[in-house]
């Protein structure tokens, strides 16, 4: 397969120049991705603008929209910040360290009759460093385990997509789950647009509040129950 040389990308618009060229072909060689992606060498005050920290939960915040081809994020992290167990919506999905450490666990696809949700292997990823996942893998968790520090990564999705799915590691059971940006080209999403419940409200049924107040439900990550 064709591959654009591996050269090192400087600042972080360079890295975003190099992946718009990568991804206009179809066929995308995910080593190339990720070596690219590797090779930058994080600088924080060139995505400092984007990362935007929440007390709460870990925030997804819109860098690039790639040409419609994939989205790029910078997640923000705060001590002991996670996802829940999820898929990727059969997309790509790289996941490049900015800084600090995140902990990652991979997880079978739950079993059909039992279940069941076995864990496959358990990894630390350290600064800079690029981990991919896509559904084949499995799903996973990631969690920044340290009380002390926080961490930025930079996840890149090809093709974007905005729901996917949750697992309860008890139970197997899932939930699709619709995905949320905490800001945009470094700039705060404005209320209307991360509200739910207007979309909940003029798209369906009137329902009874306590049902809303369920589906609004926001697990420990910027990932809304539908
Ligand atoms: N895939 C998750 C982040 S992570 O836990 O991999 C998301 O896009 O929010
Ligand atoms: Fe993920």
């Amino acid at each position: 397969m064709e591959q654009t040389e591996v050269m090192k990308p400087e600042t972080l618009d360079d890295l975003i120049k190099v992946l718009h060229k990568i991804f206009e072909s179809d066929n995308i060689n995910v080593e190339e991705v990720q070596n690219i992606m590797e090779a930058y060498d994080s600088n924080p005050q060139e995505w400092m603008k984007f990362a935007k920290f929440d007390q709460f939960r870990y925030t997804r915040n819109l860098v690039d929209e790639g040409n419609g081809k994939f989205n790029l994020m910078i997640l923000c992290w705060g001590e002991g910040h996670g996802s829940s167990i999820h898929d990727h919506t059969d997309s790509h999905c790289f996941m490049k360290l900015l800084q600090g450490q995140l902990k990652e666990t991979l997880f079978e696809w739950p079993d059909k009759k039992t279940c069941n949700m076995v864990q496959k292997s358990q990894r630390i990823l350290q600064t800079n460093q690029c981990a991919y996942i896509n559904d084949s893998f499995g799903l996973h968790r990631v969690e920044n385990a340290s009380h002390t520090e926080c961490s930025a990564s930079l996840h890149l999705y090809s093709p974007p997509f905005n729901t996917c799915q949750t697992f309860d590691q008890r139970t197997g059971h899932k939930n699709t789950v619709k995905m949320t940006f905490w800001s945009k080209f470094g700039e705060r999403t404005p209320f209307a647009a991360r509200c739910v419940t207007e979309r909940l409200y003029s798209t369906r049924k009137p329902q009874s509040h306590k049902k809303i107040t369920k589906k609004l439900k926001t697990f420990a990550f910027g990932m809304t129950m539908l």
